[in-house]
């Protein structure tokens, strides 16, 4: 049997982004990611991330965290994702421990990321530096400026979207800025075949973006390995580093997704802090027959 049945989990959201955040610390138990594609698969414990909470790897962390998307596959952040388990990690009955003042400090294979309360259900997430070298996003090709490489999709003499910036926030983003509603691309059509492109290695999260005023920018984001989603902070975080290295912006802006807004800012000290929302959905324990046909 999974050494993941019956344990117990939180059913949460970030403006709109599903998150299910399991907390494993204490344990030796891992998620396989044909176990983490049947929990998504489950109406009850659906998600676009799976928070793993392990126990801390490195001093001055609270914990070490593993991403998993729907499709099974592992991402080294996710910034709505790390709001809702800093929630889980001060408020939850079973999960929470003494925290400093509502400050937690995370590690992911990616690096780590500092979380601060800002009131009951809202954070700050530190998200670190941007990477921005081509093979720091990474690139298949070498591109000395990634603040719009060649990429189009569409007709060749008129393509559908161009030139996007390309951004890692601990994965890979591509952001292409257009002049009118992003909502009025067929994004479900274009973003597995560009988050799939040999460009990107890796993959990649596709951003369609609109800046609407000096600190304003309307996106929608196809993830890697979720698909459309409601909001993306990594995304939200890629799209303001962008458009402030294309001076579209300044360094801060409200970012405006499907499912709710996000405030980031790109710090003088090149940390890229992201503010938003949490909600609680519901909490559950995962069945053993989820596991049964894991594959
Ligand atoms: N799909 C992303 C991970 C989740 C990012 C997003 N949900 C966020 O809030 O940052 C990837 O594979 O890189």
């Amino acid at each position: 049997m999974s050494a993941l049945a019956h344990r117990r989990f939180l059913k949460m959201h970030g403006a709109g982004n599903a998150i299910v955040v399991l907390d494993l610390r204490g344990s030796a138990a891992k998620v396989r990611p044909e176990e983490a594609r049947a929990i998504a698969q489950d109406p009850g414990s659906r998600f676009d991330q799976l928070m793993v909470l392990h126990d801390p790897v490195s001093p001055g962390t609270d914990a070490f965290m593993r991403i998993y998307n729907t499709d099974g596959s592992e991402s080294g952040a996710c910034g709505n994702g790390t709001r809702c388990v800093a929630y889980a990690m001060l408020d939850d009955p079973a999960m929470a421990r003494p925290a400093e003042g509502g400050r937690l400090v995370l590690e992911t294979a990616a690096g780590r990321v500092g979380v601060r309360r800002i009131s009951e259900r809202a954070f700050t997430v530190d998200m670190g530096r941007p990477r921005l070298a081509w093979d720091e996003i990474p690139l298949s090709e070498p591109f000395p400026d990634t603040r719009r490489i060649e990429l189009q999709i569409g007709p060749i003499d008129d393509p559908i979207l161009h030139s996007p910036a390309a951004v890692n926030m601990g994965n890979p983003h591509a952001v292409f800025f257009v002049d009118r509603d992003p909502a009025s691309y067929d994004l479900a059509r274009i973003g597995p075949m560009l988050e799939n492109h040999p460009l990107f290695p890796e993959r990649a999260n596709i951003s369609i973006a609109q800046v609407t005023d000096r600190e304003a920018i309307t996106v929608r984001v196809w993830e890697r390995g979720a698909g459309l989603t409601l909001a993306c902070g990594t995304a939200a975080c890629a799209t303001v580093v962008a458009a402030s290295r294309l001076r579209m912006i300044g360094r801060q802006a409200h970012v405006r997704l499907p499912g709710g807004e996000l405030f980031v800012e790109w710090r003088a000290d090149d940390h890229v802090l992201m503010t938003g929302p949490v909600a609680l959905v519901a909490e559950g324990t995962l069945a053993p027959e989820l596991f049964a046909g894991a594959a």
